[in-house]
Formats: structure tokens, C-alpha cells, sequence
């Protein structure tokens, strides 16, 4: 049985796009809606044919759904929901897949204070953004994290389970609050890592007269790919995850200062010693088949 028959998606750019792919190929009676603020996107998805219906509004997209999931940068999440609440349906279900947790189910409920709320994050993207960008296997063996509020029916639950499992994700329940320092850590903190050795890399480029970008070995270029990521939504990750982002940052300046000393007094055995834990935790990742460097991320397959 399937756990949805009339599924709305609103913004349809990597995450979006490939979960309408997802239920087009999984799902395919699904009833499909979608809606995107940006006309151009909205004319995009008709010419590939995403859905049964593109919807011009917001509110025309949701009007009979029994699963409405939101798909826009996490600073446009608040919006949105004001822009859907006249029009949902009292038995719909709500969901999201934003990159933070705690501030969206905030947004959410302000303005949904009585619908059922079930957010989730797929623990799955690439650098890439946009309606062709998405693909239908995106989130096969990936995580995919829910961080129900205390009053979400469990059956909801359970439905949102099932629909991400229909696409091959492995399902997670988390408190949102701990969802947003794990993500930190994970996610969050190594993109700001990227985004900073590019930037400073490229400030550098004007002494070296260009040979940093045109001599970077492997190393800078896995960093550049994670620096290409869309702009807004990660401006809108660090906005809205400032705490538990701040705090990882903290620990991270102490350690990359304890660094700085081994490197100055030439203490061999404190960088031998971290770098051999460090090789560890890489070996237990790709022993565990959670490896997925090697891909093309822009993978259609
Ligand atoms: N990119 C990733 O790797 C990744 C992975 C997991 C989760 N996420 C989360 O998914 C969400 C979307 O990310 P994405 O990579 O698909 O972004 P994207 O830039 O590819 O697409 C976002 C889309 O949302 C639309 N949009 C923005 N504001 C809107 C509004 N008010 N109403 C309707 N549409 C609106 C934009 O026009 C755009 O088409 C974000 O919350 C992000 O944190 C991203
Ligand atoms: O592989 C990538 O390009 C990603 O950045 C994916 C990634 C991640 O950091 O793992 C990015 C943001 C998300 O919210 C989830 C997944």
C-alpha cells in the first residue's frame, strides 16, 4: 500500500526535482503537484514533464494533498508555510527537507499551529543545483533523518518512513536539537572549511600570479567541489544553525591552534598521532561501505 496518493512538492531544485523523479519511478499512480516561486523553474519542470500538475501558487498546489513536502532554502521555509495555510487540507501531512531542524520546525509551526508536522532532513545532495540537476536515485542507501515534534501522530510518522524507504533511504529518528550539532559537525563545518580554503586560495591566487588554481592537486580540488554548493541554501544553513555551528567552530580553532604549535616546535609525534587516528576513522568509514568519494556525485544513474 502506499503510504501517499496525492503528493505536492514545492521548490523543485536538486532535492525537490529528485524527489518528484523518485515518485514518478517509485510511486508512479502517485497524483503529483509542484510549485516553484521562480516562474523560469515552474516552465523548466513542465518541459520535463515532472508531474501531473505545475501549480502557479503555493496555495493552488496544496488544495487536496495528503503529503505537502517543502523543499526551499530553510530561510524561505517560514514563508512558505504562511503562503499554504489557508489552503491545507486539516488531514495533510507536512514535511521538509531542510539541511537544519530546530529553527524550520519553528517556522513551521508558526504559522501550521495545527497541522501535523513530521520534518526530515535526506542525508544526500551534490554541489549541483536546480531542476536538471535532480535524479531519482539520489537518495538509494542514503540516510534520511526525521525529527518529529513530541505531538506527531506516530502513524505519520511511520507514513513518512515509508515513503522515504520506498526510495531505498534508511530511516532515522532524531531530536532536532541534536540533528542540528550532528549536521554540524558533518556537514556544516566541513562546507565552511571548503568554502574558506577556496576563498582564501583564490585571494592568494593575485600573489602567486594564478599558479594556486592552476597547480591544485587532488587535495584542493575535492575542496572546490564542495565550494560550488548553491549559495543561498548554505547561507541560510549557517543563519539558521548558528549555535550548535559556533560551537563546533570553537573546538575546531582550538585543535587547529594545537596544530599550529606542533608544526612551530616541530612536534613530529602530535601531527603523527592525529594523523594516524585520522587515517582510522577513514578506513572504518569505507569498511562500512559508506564510502561514496569515489562517485561522480553529478551521477544520473
Ligand atoms: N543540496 C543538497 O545537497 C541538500 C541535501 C539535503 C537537503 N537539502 C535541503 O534541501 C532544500 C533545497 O535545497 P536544494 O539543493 O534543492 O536547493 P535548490 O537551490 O536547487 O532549489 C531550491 C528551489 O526552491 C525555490 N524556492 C525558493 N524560495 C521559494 C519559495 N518561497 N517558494 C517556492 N519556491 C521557492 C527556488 O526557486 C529553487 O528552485 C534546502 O532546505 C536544503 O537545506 C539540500
Ligand atoms: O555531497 C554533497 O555534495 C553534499 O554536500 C551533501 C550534503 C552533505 O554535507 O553530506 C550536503 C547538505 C545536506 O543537507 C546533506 C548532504
Amino acid at each position: 500500500m502506499l503510504p501517499f496518493s496525492r503528493v505536492t512538492i514545492i521548490g523543485l531544485g536538486l532535492i525537490g526535482s529528485s524527489i518528484a523523479r523518485a515518485v514518478r519511478d517509485y510511486m508512479p499512480t502517485v497524483r503529483l503537484t509542484l510549485h516553484d516561486a521562480d516562474p523560469a523553474v515552474r516552465e523548466r519542470v513542465r518541459a520535463l514533464d515532472l508531474a501531473d500538475d505545475v501549480a502557479d501558487t503555493a496555495g493552488a498546489a496544496v488544495i487536496d494533498a495528503d503529503l505537502v513536502m517543502l523543499c526551499v532554502p530553510v530561510g524561505a521555509m517560514g514563508a512558505v508555510a504562511e503562503a499554504i495555510a489557508h489552503d491545507l487540507p486539516a488531514d495533510a501531512i507536512v514535511s521538509d527537507v531542510g539541511g537544519s531542524k530546530a529553527s524550520v520546525i519553528a517556522a513551521l509551526r508558526e504559522h501550521l499551529p495545527d497541522a501535523v508536522i513530521v520534518p526530515g532532513h535526506p542525508v544526500a545532495g551534490t554541489e549541483h543545483s536546480g531542476p536538471d540537476a535532480g535524479f531519482a536515485s539520489l537518495f538509494k542507501s542514503r540516510w534520511c533523518i526525521l525529527t518529529p515534534t513530541p505531538e506527531a501522530p506516530e502513524a505519520a510518522v511511520e507514513r513518512l518512513r515509508a515513503f522515504w524507504q520506498a526510495f531505498g533511504a534508511q530511516v532515522e529518528i532524531m531530536d532536532p536539537k541534536h540533528h542540528d550539532l550532528v549536521l554540524a559537525v558533518t556537514s556544516h563545518v566541513p562546507h565552511l572549511i571548503a568554502y574558506t580554503i577556496v576563498g582564501t586560495a583564490s585571494d592568494l591566487e593575485d600573489v602567486t600570479q594564478g599558479e594556486v588554481i592552476k597547480f591544485s592537486a587532488g587535495g584542493f580540488r575535492d575542496f572546490t567541489r564542495i565550494a560550488a554548493s548553491d549559495p543561498t541554501m548554505w547561507r541560510d544553513v549557517f543563519l539558521n544553525n548558528r549555535e550548535a555551528v559556533l560551537e563546533v567552530l570553537q573546538r575546531l580553532t582550538e585543535d587547529l591552534t594545537m596544530l599550529q604549535r606542533a608544526i612551530r616546535w616541530g612536534d613530529g609525534d602530535t601531527l603523527f598521532d592525529l594523523f594516524t587516528r585520522t587515517r582510522a576513522v577513514r578506513r572504518s568509514i569505507v569498511e562500512q561501505g559508506q564510502d561514496d568519494a569515489a562517485p561522480d556525485f553529478g551521477r544520473k544513474h
